[in-house]
């Protein structure tokens, strides 16, 4: 029997069926021919780079048993213990593998090295992405400078930066009204044990909105209630989903119940609401500051496009980045400072000698810019809780790290393309290689550049990072920094002591979302200072 394509096409198929059946294998055909040939440049490449480089892949992982159950348990008991981070460690430690690589079976490498590191957010930064993290953040966070790569994220990035330098100058009074009422309410709450770590996230939360929005929650003069109080919840709610979904890795959407979608609704019409309101108040080429001359970001951002939903996601972004960090800053300054009464004490003569409040006055920027210790003791809570302990970038191009690949870890690393780089800047800080015997000790002299005790650390660049490096680096660090000092000074003026509630005998315990808080708060006691100068009260009965 002869086939001819015209019979059969009469036969079984009207012609077209046939031709778009022929279509779509020839596409397919196209799509194989092409993968094949990424998958032999991706080997040839992979090739090169280890005859070039003598790089190799990162140590095996070592388990026990089938799936690395074994290392699951582990973990769950560790993340009940509240010591999460320092479980990461030892797996880094034995493995060179994330925990999420480990029980995903993905393929990837994890680094506490500062060359490794500088090489990711640095010198080849234009090979490293955000991996997941996009996809996983968007229902909340949408386009924004935090879930974007390449060149969007270079125009968020552009659209951002003007803002955040005034910011750095225009927002002083702003987080000074904001502090100043979170201390009314501390000085009415200090009998017994206080607790100051929800009250720093209130804190935080009210001043990133009053420099964002120029508005605010006012949840510490006030109980926030309606509105506020939904977006307040939903806001902690989807956050706290993002890192669970975080944790899964590629398989982020796995947890995407209808709470997590109803929590990033009800934020997302709390923001639309405010920028609306915004967008009606401001007409196209009015000045960027308030009448009132208060600089508000959203006012300033308004110039620059009137889109509503760039502007919704770009502050819902800086509200995220902005406000947990800084939070736990705080939160591990005070837990510290209780811990080390002879600290707290010299850090409370620095702020005790200030012109201003010998005068009975408030401190102005420019005093706690020229506060040393005070910024001492800053590095060394960030040395030893980074609010971001751990991160990672994925490899959009197969390339390699400096160092952490063969048995002993010394050799260059691969990384594929598509492969996951974590980082764990929590264990960068408290390598002894770089900060002496006495790492894991709160010490801040070591930053003190006259103290020779211990290594010298004004060589250590890529070696401290807790506001991350190269051009992703913390645009809002010298606005947390401005907002935690000047927090630190007033409470440690407002009280002479402050005494940790919890027993010596007591462990640490940590809780690890996007951030690291501690899992057992800040329980302080606080100690009323002795009447403070007459003018200084009249300085706070502004607020
Ligand atoms: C102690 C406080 C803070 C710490 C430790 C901190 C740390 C960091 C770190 C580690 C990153 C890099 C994240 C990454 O690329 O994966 C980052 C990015 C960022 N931070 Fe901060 N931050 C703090 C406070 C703030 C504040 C107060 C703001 C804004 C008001 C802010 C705004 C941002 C933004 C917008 C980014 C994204 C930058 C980009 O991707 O280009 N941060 N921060």
């Amino acid at each position: 029997m002869v086939w001819d394509f015209r019979v059969l096409s009469s036969q079984i198929a009207p012609r077209w069926v046939l031709l778009l059946v022929l279509g779509f294998v020839a596409l397919g055909l196209l799509h194989i021919h092409r993968w094949l040939d990424r998958v032999q440049r991706e080997k040839r490449l992979e090739a090169t780079l280890i005859s070039d480089t003598r790089c190799q892949d990162p140590p095996r992982l070592r388990y026990r048993w089938p799936l690395a159950l074994d290392l699951l348990i582990e973990a769950f008991k560790a993340d009940q213990a509240g010591s999460i981070l320092q479980f990461f460690l030892s797996v880094v430690d034995r493995t060179g593998h994330t925990f999420e690589q480990v029980l995903l079976g993905a393929r990837g490498v994890d680094t506490n090295d500062p060359k490794n590191i500088e090489s990711v957010l640095s010198t080849q930064f234009e090979n490293f992405g955000l991996g997941a993290r996009s996809a996983n953040f968007r229902p909340l966070l949408g386009h924004g400078i935090f879930t974007q790569d390449g060149e969007p994220w270079r125009t968020s990035r552009e659209l951002l930066r003007p803002q955040f330098m005034q910011t750095r100058s225009k927002s002083f009074t702003d987080i000074q009204e904001q502090i100043e009422k979170f201390l009314i309410n501390v000085k009415a709450s200090s009998a017994g044990v206080v607790d100051l770590q929800p009250l720093f996230f209130r804190l935080t939360l009210d001043t990133t909105m009053a420099v964002l929005f120029g508005k605010t929650l006012d949840s510490m003069k006030t109980k926030v209630s309606g509105d506020e109080a939904f977006f307040a919840r939903a806001f902690d709610q989807a956050q706290h989903e993002l890192a669970r979904r975080g944790r899964l890795g590629d398989l982020y959407w796995l947890l995407d119940g209808f709470t997590f979608r109803r929590s990033c609704r009800i934020v997302h019409e709390f923001v639309d609401k405010i920028v609306v309101d915004a967008l009606n108040e401001t007409r196209p080429g009015m000045a960027s500051e308030e009448p009132t001359g208060r600089y508000v970001f959203l006012t300033a951002l308004i110039s620059k496009t009137r889109d509503q939903r760039v502007l919704r996601d770009q502050l819902i972004n800086v509200l995220l980045a902005g406000r947990d960090t800084t939070a736990c800053l705080l939160s591990w300054t005070f837990t510290l400072l209780a811990r080390h009464p002879e600290i707290q004490q010299r850090l409370r003569n620095e702020c005790e000698d200030l012109p201003s409040f010998r005068e009975g006055g408030l401190p102005t920027p420019a005093e706690i810019k020229g506060m040393k210790f005070l910024g001492h003791v800053l590095q060394e809570v960030l040395r030893l809780f980074p609010s971001v302990p751990v991160n990672s970038r994925s490899a959009l191009k197969t390339t390699t790290l400096p160092t952490g690949g063969g048995p002993d870890g010394l050799s260059p690393v691969l990384v594929r393309k598509g492969e996951a780089v974590g980082y764990c800047v929590y264990a960068m800080h408290r390598r002894k290689d770089i900060y002496g015997d006495d790492a894991e000790s709160f010490r801040p002299s070591r930053w003190d550049p006259d103290n020779k005790e211990g290594p010298d650390l004004k060589g250590v660049g890529w070696g401290y990072l807790p506001f991350n490096g190269g051009p992703r680096v913390c645009p809002g660090q010298d606005f947390a920094l401005l907002e935690a000092s000047y927090t630190i000074i007033r409470l440690l003026q407002s009280f002479r002591h402050i005494e940790k509630a919890e027993p010596s005998t007591a462990k640490e315990r940590q809780t690890l979302t996007l951030v690291v808080a501690s899992a057992t708060g800040c329980k302080v006691i606080l100690t009323p200072a002795l009447l403070e100068g007459g003018t200084l009260r009249e300085a706070e009965a502004r607020f």
